[in-house]
């Protein structure tokens, strides 16, 4: 406990990281929590599972229980289920000061959450959107007077991916105080550090955990390639293989999108295994309850999409499988990253198709190090291939007769309304592309074949004159 107080933490603090089994600050805190300390902006980059949450959560309790006042600090972070456990953080750690946290996130009700900011709690943990909607629409609350801006995950909510932060981020960044100490941590900040620089522009304090390898040493990295036909018999053969050879197991499995997510459940399901999905389209209340009922082992298999990729902390996971192989070496180390946590050990499982050996190549050159092959006796895979795939059918059918396809036209509907714009301009907008590409498409094939048409003339017309020219030779030679 003493390496604590040498980097300047108070005793009440030292004694609540004890009481959680925090004992010895780990490198990233070591390094960062000094200088935060001191007052100046930093950039946090260790791997994953590392104890990041506490680097930032401890230093700013130490200064607010020396000048507490609300707002003192807001979080920022990319996902609904982050900001809870973040706040669970502060929560703990902060209990002897009676902090008190508010949550804002999409999902959940606006009117509770503004009535909550009215009170001025000391941190506001919150997800971009929803905070940048509660700036646009109410003035009961003010974030102008902050000490502390955190952008966990801070590369994801500056880079423009699938949920697009940086308009939101924009409308919050212009209502914080440029007078603060901004704090930004990932696992993966170096490919945004131009980005990075203008949110901490008070100089920056920058440290990154040296390791050559991305990834974290417990953990295991394994890869199988296999017949896209054929994951999901993989997928099933590898869970039952845990659940035969381990008593206490728990695993993750992520897939790409959203339905795949859900009919991997159904078909888990099907085969008797306590699997539970996480995913974007689910209700806000199913999203924490999946996640609840996954942390408390209730369910032993939380199949997700990249919604579980960052963050998370859920000790328990010793395997995590990608039903998919990540398109980016970053989410592929976000994923990963949930399982071998705090020095625990982990495995983790890819599948690979023929057309993805490309992508795991980018993963190995970005993690420094080569993924090893899981060794699958094929014959056991082949044997359950087909009840497998007519599972996978059935349960394709089951959801086509739901309102799933639907509900998720209504969200991207939904979606297009919170960015200003008219879905059904969009949708005629969309077509018009379409009919445009396909106009294009049309032309060039038209192009393409007069090309044709006009190179096998040529040829045609060289094939003639040649055979003009042997028949020549040969009437001579016959004269
Ligand atoms: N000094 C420490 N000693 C032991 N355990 C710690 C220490 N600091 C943090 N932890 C624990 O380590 C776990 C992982 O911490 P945390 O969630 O902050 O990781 P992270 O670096 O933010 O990971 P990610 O990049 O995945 O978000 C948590 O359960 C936390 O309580």
């Amino acid at each position: 406990m003493e390496e604590f107080a040498k980097l300047g933490l108070s005793s009440w603090l030292i004694e609540q990281c004890r009481q959680v089994g925090i004992c010895k600050p780990n490198l990233v805190q070591q390094n960062c929590i000094p200088p935060i300390l001191e007052g100046r902006d930093c950039m946090g980059c260790a791997k994953t599972g590392s104890g990041k949450t506490a680097a930032f959560v401890l230093p700013i309790l130490q200064k607010l229980s020396e000048d507490p006042f609300g707002i003192f600090c807001l979080v920022l972070t990319p996902t609904r289920e982050l900001a809870y456990q973040i706040a669970e953080q502060f929560r703990v750690l902060g209990k002897p000061l009676g902090l008190k946290d508010c949550i804002i996130v999409g999902g959940m009700d606006m009117v509770a959450q503004a009535l909550e900011l009215a009170r001025k709690p000391h941190v506001v943990i919150a997800t971009p959107g929803r905070l940048a909607d509660h700036i646009r629409s109410s003035n009961t609350f003010s974030i102008k007077k902050i000490r502390f801006l955190v952008l966990d995950e801070a590369d994801r909510l500056l880079e423009q991916g699938c949920t697009d932060f940086t308009q939101d981020l924009q409308v919050i960044l212009s209502a914080v105080p440029a007078q603060r100490q901004t704090l930004l941590f990932s696992a993966t900040l170096t490919d945004t550090l131009q980005e990075l620089k203008s949110v901490a522009m008070n100089k920056p304090f920058f440290w990154e955990s040296t390791s050559e390898v991305r990834t974290v040493e417990q953990l295991d990295q394994r890869y199988i390639l296999v017949p896209e036909k054929v994951k999901d018999a993989y997928l099933v053969h590898l869970i039952q293989k845990f659940q035969d050879e381990h008593e206490d197991w728990s695993i993750m499995v992520f897939t790409n999108t959203c339905k795949n997510c859900q009919i991997l459940n159904m078909m888990l399901r099907e085969f008797n295994f306590p699997s539970v999905a996480l995913h974007s389209m689910l209700k806000q209340k199913q999203r924490f309850a999946a996640l609840g009922k996954f942390k408390s082992s209730v369910f032993k298999i939380l199949i997700a999409t990249d919604v579980a990729a960052r963050g998370l902390d859920i000790p328990t996971v010793q395997v995590v499988i990608n039903h998919n192989t990540p398109g980016l070496p970053k989410i592929y180390i976000h994923r990963v990253g949930r399982t071998a946590r705090a020095g625990r050990n982990g495995t983790a499982i890819t599948l690979v198709t023929q057309y993805d050996i490309h992508l795991v190549h980018a993963i190995e050159e970005q993690i420094n190090m080569k993924l090893k092959e899981f060794g699958v006796k094929e014959k056991d895979v082949l044997q359950i291939l087909t009840q497998v795939n007519v599972t996978r059918r059935e349960c394709e059918i089951k959801l086509e007769c739901t309102d799933f396809d639907e509900k998720k036209e209504i969200n991207k509907r939904k979606q297009l309304i919170l960015e200003g714009k008219d879905p059904d301009l969009e949708a005629k907008r969309k077509a018009e592309l379409e009919k445009i590409k396909k106009q294009k498409k049309k032309f060039k094939e038209h192009i393409q074949e007069t090309m044709q048409k006009k190179r096998d003339v040529v040829v045609r017309r060289k094939l003639q004159k040649k055979r003009l020219r042997q028949k020549k030779k040969a009437a001579k030679m016959q004269q």
